[in-house]
């Protein structure tokens, strides 16, 4: 038996070697045709792109009107598909100034999906924002995972007549009145989060551009709705709130795991925050004032005037859902709208304080001049004190014209807009870069510096409204201007104060690169430390 299974053993073995040198041989031919086949396949792919790349420009190059003589403005569209979203995000200054460098004030690129064109003058943007709102539109221009943050009802998103009204309505809750009441939370949720960063005797080391976002975050809850932390005890609606605002550009694919997808589900979070609070605050009698109250007096007066028939049930139902949709979409784009933004207005605060010591000391001499700078306590600031502090609201202006939070405004063409010596097709986005309308204009000088002085020239503000109306941006311009933009300043006149009686702080990265989208921000998020003023 043992002999059997030998005789068959050697028999395989011998086969085997002399299969062998065919195996190598078949080896070697099937490494070689392996590497044949990556090569084709890497140049079939290289040529495919290369294809679909020339196709792609040659597309977009043809798509000019031809019933006007004018070309299209220089620039290029990237890759098929992402355009150049990836050099722009990636790139951040560097790609807006080389751009800026290579095409001048006006170029053409693709970005989110869609041609467009960034402008970077204050005078085309003049020009372009006399053709609103028949030739260039605001809220369609937006991408669309911005708009499905907002909301279909928000006043960010809604056109035309309608636009004016819902701002009309929303306006009531932005007047000096209404600022005032608010003012009290502001200075409360300030100061409780500055004692925070400075705590203890020694350097508290922190992420500047985070402490101001959890900052907002507190601020923009209890002002918009009156929610304090109590009502968020997990965090979890602050959460959501920061995944929204995070995610508030990308590609809008609703797949598990895309950005798109958290940003929705993020949006669902707060915005059943915002429709419990909505039904509290319908059955509350609670004095205390926020924007949800004084919007929910306001719209709900308005809905039974215009909308609702007594006997018509299901009319009253649906007028009372439609003003809550209103409602709860407007509250969360004001959340959106007011939150990133003054975050990164109170982190350019304190960097830019803190690169220009001189300036922050000129700051501290105003408070001390009017007995702020060694007191400090809740509720000793009033509306009437922060106006009379010329210096404070000087910081503000020239904080938004050196980092305006907001670095575009998009439009969206209706019809061929002709500009100058180029056209932009109809459908095209346009960004009227607000950036590059603070940096290329004539009405600053010294550009670059940091100079609150500017704003304290007598005539100097009046000169610039009347002779460069567009040169000067940060909350926008004309009927699309920020509604937010007193709660704002009031937001940054309050955290100026306390921060610099309050504190002392070090840059840890002061020159770091720094990003647009979504916001402006340095890219390390500002490492700081903090330590409670002597
Ligand atoms: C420093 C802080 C802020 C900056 C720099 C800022 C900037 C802007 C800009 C540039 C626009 C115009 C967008 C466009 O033309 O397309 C805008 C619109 C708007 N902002 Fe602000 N914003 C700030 C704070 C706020 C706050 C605190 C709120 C509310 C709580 C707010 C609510 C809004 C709303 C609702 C709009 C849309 C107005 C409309 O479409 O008619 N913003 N903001």
């Amino acid at each position: 038996m043992s002999d059997g299974i030998e005789a068959m053993f050697d028999s395989a073995w011998s086969s085997l070697v002399q299969l062998q040198p065919l195996g190598f041989a078949a080896l070697i031919v099937t490494e070689a045709s392996l590497l044949t086949t990556v090569l084709a396949t890497v140049a079939c792919g290289l040529l495919t792109l290369f294809l679909t790349t020339v196709f792609w420009r040659w597309h977009f190059e043809n798509c000019r009107d031809p019933s006007s003589s004018l070309p299209l403005p220089p620039g290029s569209f990237g890759w098929p598909v992402i355009g150049e979203t990836l050099h722009y995000v990636l790139g951040g200054s560097t790609e807006y100034t080389n751009k800026l460098k290579k095409y001048g004030k006006i170029y053409k690129t693709h970005l989110l999906g869609t041609p467009t064109v960034r402008v970077e003058s204050d005078e085309l943007v003049a020009l372009l924002s006399s053709k609103e709102p028949t030739s260039l539109s605001s809220g369609s221009a937006l991408p669309k995972s911005v708009r499905a943050m907002f909301g279909e009802r928000s006043v960010i998103v809604v056109s035309g007549e309608e636009h004016a009204a819902v701002k009309k309505n929303l306006s009531k809750a932005f007047v000096p009145v209404r600022l005032k009441d608010y003012l009290p939370i502001v200075q409360a949720c300030v100061r409780r989060h500055v004692t925070s960063w400075t705590q203890g005797t020694g350097e508290n080391k922190m992420l500047g551009f985070r402490g101001c976002q959890h900052l907002v975050c507190d601020l923009i809850l209890e002002t918009v709705v009156g929610c304090t932390r109590d009502q968020d005890p997990d965090g979890a609606v602050r959460e959501a709130f920061v995944t929204c605002n995070d995610n508030l550009f990308c590609i809008p694919l609703d797949i598990p795991g895309m950005a798109f997808h958290k940003a929705k589900k993020a949006r669902r979070i707060v915005a059943d925050f915002a429709r419990r609070r909505l039904a509290a605050a319908d059955s509350s009698s609670s004095g205390s004032v926020s924007i949800l109250d004084v919007l929910i007096s306001h719209m709900g007066q308005d809905n039974e005037h215009e909308n609702r028939a007594p006997n018509d049930l299901q009319q009253s139902e649906a007028s009372t859902e439609k003003f809550a949709t209103e409602l709860v979409d407007n509250c969360v784009s004001l959340f959106i709208a007011g939150a990133d933004t003054v975050s990164s207005a109170l982190c350019s605060v304190l960097k830019l304080l803190a690169k220009n010591p001189e300036k922050l000391a000129a700051l501290r001499k105003e408070l001390e001049s009017q007995d702020l700078l060694s007191s400090g306590q809740e509720n000793d600031l009033s509306f009437e004190l922060l106006q009379s502090l010329s210096y404070v609201r000087a910081v503000n202006k020239e904080v938004l014209r050196v980092l305006p939070p907001v670095g575009g405004l998009f439009r969206l063409t209706k019809t061929t807009v002709e500009l100058k010596d180029c056209q932009i097709p109809a459908d095209w986005r346009v960004v009227y870069s607000v950036r590059g309308i603070h940096q290329e204009n004539k009405a600053f000088t010294n550009k670059d510096e940091f100079c609150p002085e500017r704003w304290l020239e007598p005539g100097f503000e009046e000169k610039l409204k009347a002779q460069f109306p567009c040169s000067y941006a940060p909350f926008g311009l004309g009927t699309r201007a920020c509604l937010g933009k007193e709660l704002a300043l009031l937001q940054m006149s309050v955290f100026v104060v306390e921060v610099a009686r309050m504190a002392d702080w070090n840059l840890l990265n002061p020159d770091a690169r720094r990003v647009f989208l979504p916001i402006e921000k340095p890219f390390d998020d500002m490492p700081v430390t903090f330590r409670k003023r002597k």
